[in-house]
């Protein structure tokens, strides 16, 4: 059970609390912050709503504990990610159980979730020993007018203290995704778990509590990031930020200071379907890549834009596909759950009424309780309705019919989003030609758009993001090139 057994001391029987100095402490504020379980809509568990001060002394302390961190061994900080790693993964059952009472998560999906997030975590020290054990070796006689009287050493340095801001739909992943590369490369940590998912995110930091990691380098401030969040951003002890999330996204990319930003934001990702493909297949990663945990993922499939003549009979197949979904409880592991939130449901009812009134065939009824919303198919959409162009992170799917190729990469490029896209085809050639014409940071050949495996490059372009994530991306990108270039009095020339 949550805040038991091992976590025991997370919890103070009826609020979490937050972390700091390698403890686990009550905010001086003496509020908390409510959150919401998606099925039964009410209060599941309570975070501690930090105060300003308290995230001025947990970015203090954190200075402090970075400076000893840069000068441990890399293979120490390897060796440490590891137990973190470990730990995590025998308590994944307790930490897959706050993802489903507090998003909903399917009990399956939460458990991968952590599992995942443990390889993530191990594999990252893996990685990070050794690229940044490696550095660059440069003679100046490469340069035209230069003798080879210079060397220069350049490696890989930390850059101070790394912000962390999670989304809600993968708070153990994505945060994961950014502590493990930052405390690889010899960064300190201060995460700002979204409000629903927080709980597990605690789980989770005391994780890396019980691994070992020296106090003041982790901290997990908790709160609304409405109320603290530019707080966080625009501290001027912060030397970088890496943020997963919505809109948000753009507005602390204008705020914040002179960083380094890691942004993934949201996606409209477009599947283009051509004549020669295998339906089949085709089928199978629509419902899977557009349904899978409710549509709530930035990867998720957004709109289908398939080619008439096949139009009918993919739309036949994905049908009979979302029929045998089943809707209902996380604890039953049903494939659709409650969406996050009434206001996230209010507004995916938004984009499904303006369908309605401007002409889109419902391939299903439109059914929602409470938070739960029926998977629903909507074909004939058309370019004047929201749901083409809109992400409405939830279990509703556009369908919209073109007639050439040059059609469905015209739509894909006019969205403001630019994440990820798929194309499924048996003719290798044009699948190569429309994975250029797209205008996103990934294109999946031949089935459904995906982050994972976590070591692959993940980025977005235009609105989706700045930077790339991946491991070994996110270790670069939490790092600078420092250079030392030895002056020699004479050139010298090997063997010379
Ligand atoms: N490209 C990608 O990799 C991914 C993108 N996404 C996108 O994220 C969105 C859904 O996630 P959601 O969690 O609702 O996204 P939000 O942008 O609403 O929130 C993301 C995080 O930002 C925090 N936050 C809110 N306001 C501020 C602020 N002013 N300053 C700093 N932080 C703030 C939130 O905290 P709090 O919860 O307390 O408000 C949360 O931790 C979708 O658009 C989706 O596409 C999601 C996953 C992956
Ligand atoms: O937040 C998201 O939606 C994730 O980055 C998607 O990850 P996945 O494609 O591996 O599910």
């Amino acid at each position: 059970m949550a805040g038991s057994g091992v976590f025991e001391e997370i919890f103070d029987g009826e609020v979490f609390k937050y972390y700091v100095d390698g403890e686990w402490r009550k905010s001086s504020s003496g509020k908390s912050v409510a959150i919401v379980n998606p099925t039964t809509r009410k209060t599941q568990y309570r975070v501690q709503a930090c105060t300003q001060e308290e995230v001025n002394k947990a970015i203090d302390l954190a200075k402090v504990a970075q400076k000893s961190w840069a000068r441990t061994p890399l293979w120490k900080r390897a060796e440490l990610l590891h137990r973190a790693a470990a730990i995590l993964k025998e308590h994944k059952a307790p930490i897959a159980e706050c993802l489903v009472k507090e998003i909903a998560k399917p009990a399956k999906d939460a458990v991968t979730e952590v599992v995942r997030s443990g390889d993530l975590v191990s594999y990252t020290a893996e990685e990070g020993v050794r690229i940044l054990g490696e550095g660059k070796f440069l003679v100046s006689d490469s340069f035209p007018g230069n003798e080879r009287s210079k060397y220069c050493l350049t490696s890989k340095i930390p850059l101070g203290v790394i912000l962390a801001i999670p989304p809600f739909n993968y708070p153990v992943n994505l945060a994961v995704s950014k502590i493990g590369p930052a405390l690889i490369a010899g960064n300190a940590l201060v995460l700002k778990p979204p409000t629903q998912g927080a709980v597990a995110a605690l789980h989770m930091v005391h994780c890396f509590h019980l691994a070992g990691f020296p106090k003041g380098l982790i901290s997990c401030i908790t709160g609304k990031g409405s109320e603290i969040g530019d707080f966080l951003t625009m501290h001027p002890g912060i030397n970088c930020i890496s943020f997963t999330g919505g809109d948000t996204g753009v507005a602390i990319s204008k705020k914040a200071g002179m960083v380094p930003l890691q942004m993934e934001l949201g996606g409209k990702d477009a599947c283009i379907v051509l004549e020669d493909a295998d339906l089949d297949l085709v089928a199978s990663n629509i419902v899977k890549g557009g349904f899978s945990y409710s549509g709530q993922r930035c990867t998720a499939v957004k709109v289908v834009l398939v080619m008439e003549s096949v139009a009918d009979a993919l739309v036949e197949k994905v049908n009979a596909k979302v029929a045998k979904l089943s809707v209902g409880a996380p604890e039953e592991d049903s494939d659709i759950t409650p969406v996050v939130s009434e206001s996230s449901a209010n507004f995916i009812e938004g984009l499904v009424v303006d369908a309605k009134e401007k002409g889109a065939t419902f391939c299903q009824e439109y059914k929602r309780e409470g938070n739960l919303i029926w998977p629903l198919l909507l074909d004939n959409v058309r370019p004047d309705m929201r749901i083409a162009w809109e992400e409405p992170f939830g279990p509703v799917l556009p369908v919209i019919r073109i007639s050439s190729v040059d059609e469905g990469i015209h739509h894909c490029n006019a969205s403001n989003f630019g994440l990820q896209g798929c194309v499924f085809t048996k003719d290798i050639n044009k699948a190569m030609m429309i994975s250029d014409a797209m205008e996103t940071g990934t294109v999946q050949i031949n089935s459904a758009p995906a982050r994972g495996p976590d070591h692959f490059p993940f980025q977005g372009i235009k609105d989706s993001g700045i930077g790339s994530q991946g491991i070994t991306n996110s270790i670069n990108m939490m790092t600078k090139i420092k250079s030392t270039v030895i002056n020699l009095p004479s050139p010298t020339y090997t063997m010379g």
